[in-house]
């Protein structure tokens, strides 16, 4: 496998442009998460490296080798995808060495490649089994050794696993991550969802509206948002504008005066029933008075959302609690990630984020 190398890449339907160049680099053997709404290019991306959707501008490296004007036969870039495209008429071992098939190798060769595939995806013994007898983990695995059987150098998986039931679906990541570690492949994965992104890549790509907000482990992509958007994208939605002339809110910074957007996790906002709980040491951070609006249970916990003055914010609590409980909510500062405000919005300037 090599490395990918996207650089001032853009492409689009017609004229209508949805990827605003974007620059990626894979490194060999790593994965990467391509993480986003519904709508923000993120299947574009790959149909562009495949050679589905044409380069408008911007070049692709798979390796040394410059790919965009290139059919797509002709890449090297295989695509495993969401609804598997399996060919049914054909036995789990056919689908499997299509591609070598497609590409001439011999027949020994073929075999011998089927035969390794077949073990390395855990499905020795179905070889001749019809795809349509298979189960939604299974096909997705053949699919999975049919894009490897071709020796790609670089594999995009576009939501592999958003037609499996939630229960394989959890078992199946485990699945490909563990190979793509062993085998060392080269990829992008698309996904709209943060966990699925969080426990399966290398580093998170975060894409918005065509344009890439952030790149980073997914530590640093969880913990240091660098926008308001991959805050709010990757859980922290509770969010306020300080200062804000609501007198439930109470902030204390170490620094910083200037207005400040506020996002904060719902597991972060530690809720009392009980006013004088909230420990007299707490010197720094954001308190909330409030009143319980609607309490859902989520299974570990419950989901409060508390009513305080305009806004409606969620925390987590370990007990259900009846509508118009009063509440205050306690956020310690370094659960908050503040942003500089951007009056304009304009274009060319983007909210920061800031230490407070
Ligand atoms: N064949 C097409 N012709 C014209 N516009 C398209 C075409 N395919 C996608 N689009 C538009 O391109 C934009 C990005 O779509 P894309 O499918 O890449 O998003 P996505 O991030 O993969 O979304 P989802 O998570 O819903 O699959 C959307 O506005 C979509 O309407």
């Amino acid at each position: 496998m090599a490395h990918l190398h996207i650089k001032n890449l853009q492409a689009g339907y017609g004229k209508k442009m949805i990827l605003d160049n974007i620059n990626l680099t894979v490194e060999q053997g790593e994965m990467i998460a391509l993480l986003g709404p519904s709508g923000c290019g993120k299947t574009t991306l790959l149909n562009a490296l495949c050679g589905f959707v044409p380069v408008s501008n911007g070049e692709i490296f798979a390796g040394d080798r410059a790919v965009s004007q290139l059919p797509a036969e002709k890449r090297n870039i295989t695509m495993v995808f969401q609804s598997y495209a399996l060919w049914p008429h054909m036995t789990v071992a056919q689908n499997i060495g299509y591609g070598l098939k497609v590409q001439k190798a011999k027949r020994v060769e073929i075999e011998n490649r089927v035969t390794e595939l077949l073990n390395i995806v855990k499905l020795e013994g179905l070889e001749d089994e019809k795809v349509t007898a298979l189960s939604g983990g299974q096909r997705q695995r053949v699919a999975l050794a049919r894009a490897l059987a071709i020796r790609p150098d670089v594999l995009v998986l576009d939501e592999p696993l958003s037609n499996l039931d939630a229960k394989v679906r959890l078992s199946v990541r485990h699945e490909i991550k563990a190979l793509q570690k062993q085998l060392g492949f080269t990829s992008l994965i698309v996904t709209h969802d943060q966990e699925e992104a969080l426990v399966m890549a290398d580093r998170i790509a975060v894409l918005n509206q065509g344009k890439i907000e952030q790149i980073g482990t997914p530590e640093e992509i969880y913990h240091h948002p660098s926008t308001p958007f991959v805050a709010d994208f990757m859980g922290a939605e509770n969010h306020i504008e300080w200062p804000t002339n609501d007198d439930a809110f109470h902030l204390s910074l170490n620094n910083h005066a200037a207005p400040l957007d506020i996002y904060f996790r719902s597991e972060n906002a530690v809720l009392s029933t009980q006013p004088s709980a909230i420990k007299d040491d707490f010197h720094t951070g954001l308190v909330i008075n409030g009143h319980v609006a609607q309490s859902v249970f989520f299974g570990n916990n419950y989901q409060i959302s508390v009513r305080c003055g305009k806004h409606t914010i969620q925390a987590d609590h370990d007990q259900n609690l009846p509508e118009h409980t009063p509440v205050t909510l306690r956020v310690p500062i370094d659960a908050l990630y503040a942003f500089t405000k951007n009056e304009k919005h304009s274009e060319h300037q983007k909210n920061h984020a800031v230490s407070v």
